[in-house]
């Protein structure tokens, strides 16, 4: 795939596969074209070169209303949760159900109140309205809404940024406990380390405009390049390291920590 604004060559030659039921993220520097890439994959801009395989089909030869049953089965999870500040979680997690399906009102409601509950919101968090709720709630409201219609992959963008030590843990299982009772494919932008380490089951670096490096996480930490030395072997990767294998038993390895 190629991505360019003006002269800016933002992407060139990269290749991608996100294999059904993986956790990847997707990590590089600022500026290294992540967001980019996830903007493509979804179809909210068109590659300037190349082709987008989205859960097998070709996007840029979708009908429009292909392209709208397709879009029901991915699920979004921007940085900033982007929910409608004007509606309450149990109508923001309403919004796609309503505009994709006809489903009577109870149907609706009882639908809301699943997801809100899968994820791991209390259920009069539904009737909140987005700025009474913490940062870590309101990111799982906005999970809770890109899981409204079951969507067969999830995209994350960063998300765990923002949230303490504590609330990102948790959301990473949550993640991980979806991915293991949905099913769920996911697709993570992430600059943090300790979700590399403890969900991720495997790791593309995206630098020199390119997938530089995919892999498992030993596979990449050992790539020579200077970005990803300084990246996996920096003092705040050593602690993550060191974490996640003060929580693996003996004979397990830090490098394949879900193998
Ligand atoms: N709409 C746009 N118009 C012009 N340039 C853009 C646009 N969107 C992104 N870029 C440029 O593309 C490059 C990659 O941006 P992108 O947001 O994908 O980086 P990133 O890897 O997600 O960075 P960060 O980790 O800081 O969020 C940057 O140089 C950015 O300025």
């Amino acid at each position: 795939m190629r991505n360019q604004f003006g002269t800016q060559v933002v992407h060139d030659n990269l290749d991608l596969e996100v294999r059904r039921g993986e956790i990847l993220a997707v990590v590089g520097g600022s500026g290294a074209g992540k967001s980019v890439l996830l903007r493509a994959i979804i179809g909210l801009r068109t590659a300037d070169a190349g082709e987008v395989y989205l859960l097998g089909e070709n996007i840029k030869q979708l009908s429009p209303a292909r392209r709208a049953t397709l879009e029901q089965r991915i699920g979004v999870l921007f940085q900033d949760g982007a929910l409608f500040s004007s509606l309450t979680v149990a109508e923001n997690v309403a919004v796609p159900l309503i505009e994709h399906h006809r489903l009577s009102k109870t149907l609706v409601e009882r639908i809301v109140a699943l997801k809100i509950s899968l994820a791991g919101l209390p259920a009069d968090a539904g009737a909140k309205y987005p700025d009474q709720l913490s940062g870590g709630m309101r990111k799982r409201a906005a999970l809770a809404r890109a899981l409204a219609l079951d969507p067969d992959i999830l995209f994350l963008d960063e998300p765990t940024a923002g949230l303490d030590p504590i609330g990102a843990a948790a959301f990473d299982q949550l993640i991980l406990t979806l991915r293991e009772s949905l099913g769920l494919t996911v697709f993570m932008i992430t600059h943090d380390l300790d979700t590399l380490y403890t969900i991720c089951d495997r790791v593309a670096v995206i630098s020199q405009k390119k997938v530089l490096v995919l892999g498992d996480l030993a596979t990449v930490a050992s790539n020579p390049d200077e970005w990803i030395q300084s990246y996996f072997h920096g003092p705040r990767a050593r602690a993550a390291a060191a974490a996640q294998a003060r929580q693996l038993p003996p004979q397990s390895s830090i490098s394949a920590p879900r193998s």
